[in-house]
């Protein structure tokens, strides 16, 4: 596969930012991967933070280097202080992240996200059934599970893309990724990450956190994708299972380096 060489230096440097200003990344996310999501985003050399209550998520999202709103699991308090945060990030310029995930048929969170994407997300995040569901060309997934191939998705990542004006991610074994005119792909992974929970949830964070170290949010947003994906090759290398996967890609996600990316990352 042919090697985009610009977003590799600019992967590069996003990953240098990240670790020499460990941006504050906001998250309101699922109670299953909370602490994976915190742990991931300290591994990578970010600063998270999880204010998912009414009356703290905007004042902190004006705050905040990148905020990450997760619809895993949509408590009423989360609810309202989504909304809270999103107005926040808006007034402070922080950009954000909207993972819709599960959305299709569950009567609570689909609404919502449909409200949320039409706030202009700095990024989108999902597997393809999310991300197919939340343009409104489909039903969406198997719970958080997607039932959709990535490629079939590409129309509706391009729609979204025009809906948001932002970037729109869709995750899979080839991670494809397009700003409305840019199209994206990236080659890189394992999949054990789809047997631990929170893989495609601590991306969401992790892209958080790029955003704030870099200006092009598609290089910042491909960035964020080839240093986790890579991650994930070295953890697989070293694990025997999901269990010692799981450490082995915190791990990872400390150690990765220059080195590692200009000799994995396949970008095209
Ligand atoms: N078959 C696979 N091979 C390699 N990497 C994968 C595979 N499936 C998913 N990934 C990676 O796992 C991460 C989470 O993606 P995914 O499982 O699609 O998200 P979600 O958990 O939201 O459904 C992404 O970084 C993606 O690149
Ligand atoms: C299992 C589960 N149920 C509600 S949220 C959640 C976590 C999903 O995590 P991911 O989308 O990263 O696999
Ligand atoms: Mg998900």
């Amino acid at each position: 596969m042919r090697t985009s060489t610009p977003f590799i230096e600019s992967t590069v440097d996003a990953l240098e930012q990240v670790r020499l200003t460990s941006p504050l990344v906001h998250c309101i996310t699922n109670s299953v991967v909370v602490n994976f999501t915190a742990n991931a985003l300290l591994a990578v050399g970010a600063a998270p933070a999880m204010v998912d209550i009414v009356g703290e998520a905007g004042p902190f999202a004006t705050v905040a280097s990148g905020l990450l709103i997760n619809l895993g699991t949509p408590t009423p308090e989360q609810r309202a202080a989504m909304i809270e945060a999103q107005a926040g990030a808006a007034s402070g310029n922080t950009p954000w992240v909207l993972d819709p995930v599960a959305i299709g048929s569950l009567p609570v969170r689909t609404p919502l996200a449909y409200r949320l994407r039409d706030l202009h997300p700095t990024v989108v995040r999902g597997n393809a059934s999310e991300i197919i569901a939340l343009s409104g060309m489909g039903a969406g997934g198997r719970g958080v599970d997607a039932l959709d191939s990535v490629e079939a998705a590409l129309p509706a990542a391009r729609s979204l893309a025009e809906t948001t004006s932002g970037v729109v991610a869709v995750s899979g074994a080839v991670d494809l990724l397009t700003d409305g005119a840019r199209v994206m792909r990236i080659a890189n992974g394992d999949a054990l990450l789809t047997r631990i929970t929170g893989g495609g949830c601590a991306l969401g964070a992790v892209m958080a956190a790029f955003l704030a170290a870099h200006d092009d949010r598609l290089a910042a947003t491909v960035a964020a994708v080839t240093v986790y994906t890579v991650a994930a090759e070295l953890a697989a290398e070293k694990s025997g299972g999901p269990g010692s996967f799981g450490v082995a890609f915190l791990d990872a996600l400390a150690a990765v380096d220059a080195d590692d990316i200009a000799a994995r990352a396949s970008i095209s």
